[in-house]
């Protein structure tokens, strides 16, 4: 257990395995994960030969985080295509594997509508495949490049909330390059201000209980030489009280079109807090997290994990195995019900800025999130006024 968990000098190693990526040997095409659950111990890759494993990857979290979620959906429906597999049911099984990343269907209908089309135009099942490989391959390149959009307005707009610089960040679950074609959301931001040498600290939640935190964004951090400390959940109020948190910058798994906020439970509590504190709460998300078909925060469906993983302490690798999560060691006495859901909803009055590819919004300015997906393409200039 001890080496497990073993840290990751800051800095050092070299550079992470990619978090997904598709590779055709010779026993045909595969798509290869980063096997999450086996972070900070272990890089390890998973190896997806068929839809199943791949839907089995996602629920277990060995691949996870909005945006990744979709690369995986797209390169799933792909792996559908070349190896002859029933491509629609692959695609609903995919879509369905979990319910509240937007990201995740997005990055499905994307591969599947390519598929259709040229099955439509007549192709054949290879050349069907290779055009929903294409697509996804395109989804994947577009996230890298709004990565590193998000990751230059997001600094552009810290610096002008905080024109003292030296930002100390406070950060929730994982939202870097193990979740991106690119670099990350939130985490994006954050790097970008190490390197222009203005970040002077992160602040890590731990996020329980399946620590994205502690186990992700920390082992990111290290690797980046990033100057961070990791807190408990339940700690951040001590630190806002400190006066020790400068902004908070989160990711999204889903952003209505009321500008109300999914991501990773814990998140809600962070904005009353920011709020209270006279603290900015910033959300980095690109505008495939938007979702114009979701009118509020109230008609989003929030995932609930297994009670599980509340009253007994275990990895999350255990699923990655076929195993249902289970088998930690008990924290709860035997038979304690817990309410474990994945994620909650941040009000739009809450959030000072959502932070896309094309800008910084405000959510409450405006006519709300449709509107400003609209004019943010036009321009960022009038609207953070
Ligand atoms: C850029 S990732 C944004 C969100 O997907 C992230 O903050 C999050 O909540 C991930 O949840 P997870 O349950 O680990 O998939």
């Amino acid at each position: 257990m001890a080496d497990q968990y073993a840290r990751t000098p800051a800095g050092a190693g070299p550079p992470m395995l990619p978090s997904i990526r598709w590779d055709e040997p010779p026993e045909g095409p595969v798509l290869v994960l980063l096997d999450q659950t086996r972070l900070p111990a272990e890089e390890t890759e998973l190896v997806c030969t068929d839809v199943p494993a791949l839907v089995r990857a996602i629920r277990a979290l060995a691949v996870r985080g909005a945006p990744l979620l979709g690369i995986a959906g797209a390169y799933g429906v792909a792996l559908a295509a070349v190896r002859g597999f029933d491509v629609e049911d692959a695609a609903e099984r995919l879509a369905g594997a979990r319910p509240t990343a937007v990201n995740l269907g997005y990055g499905v209908r994307r591969a599947l509508d390519a598929y259709r089309v040229a099955v439509d135009k007549g192709a054949d099942p290879e050349r069907a495949g290779a055009a929903a490989l294409a697509e996804a391959r395109r989804l994947h390149r577009e996230d890298a490049e709004a990565s590193a959009q998000m990751a230059a307005f997001g600094l552009t707009l810290l610096d002008e909330l905080l024109p003292g610089g030296g930002h100390r960040i406070l950060t929730h679950c994982n939202t870097g390059a193990l979740v991106s074609g690119g670099e990350g959301t939130a985490f994006a931001v954050a790097l970008s201000a190490h390197r222009a040498g203005r970040l002077r600290r992160l602040w890590v939640d731990e996020t329980r209980p399946l620590l994205q935190g502690a186990r992700l964004t920390a082992y990111e951090a290290a690797r980046n030489g990033m100057a961070y400390t990791l807190l408990t959940d339940n700690a951040a109020g001590s630190l806002f009280a400190a006066g020790e948190v400068d902004a908070v910058l989160i990711g999204a798994d889903r952003i209505a079109a009321d500008g109300s906020v999914a991501n990773k439970v814990g998140s809600y509590p962070l904005a009353v807090l920011a709020r209270y504190h006279h603290v900015p709460f910033v959300v980095v998300a690109p505008t495939t997290t938007i979702d114009l078909g979701t009118p509020d925060g109230a008609s989003i469906e929030v995932e609930q994990r297994p009670g599980q993983e509340v009253t007994e302490l275990t990895a999350p690798r255990t699923a990655v195995a076929g195993v249902e999560a289970g088998g930690g060691m008990p924290v709860a006495p035997l038979g304690t019900q817990a309410f474990n859901p994945a994620f909650d909803v941040t009000p739009p009055e809450l959030v000072t800025a959502i932070v896309t590819e094309y800008g910084a919004l405000s959510p409450v300015t405006g006519d709300g999130i449709a509107e400003l997906c609209v004019r943010s393409r036009q321009g960022n200039d009038e609207l953070m006024g």
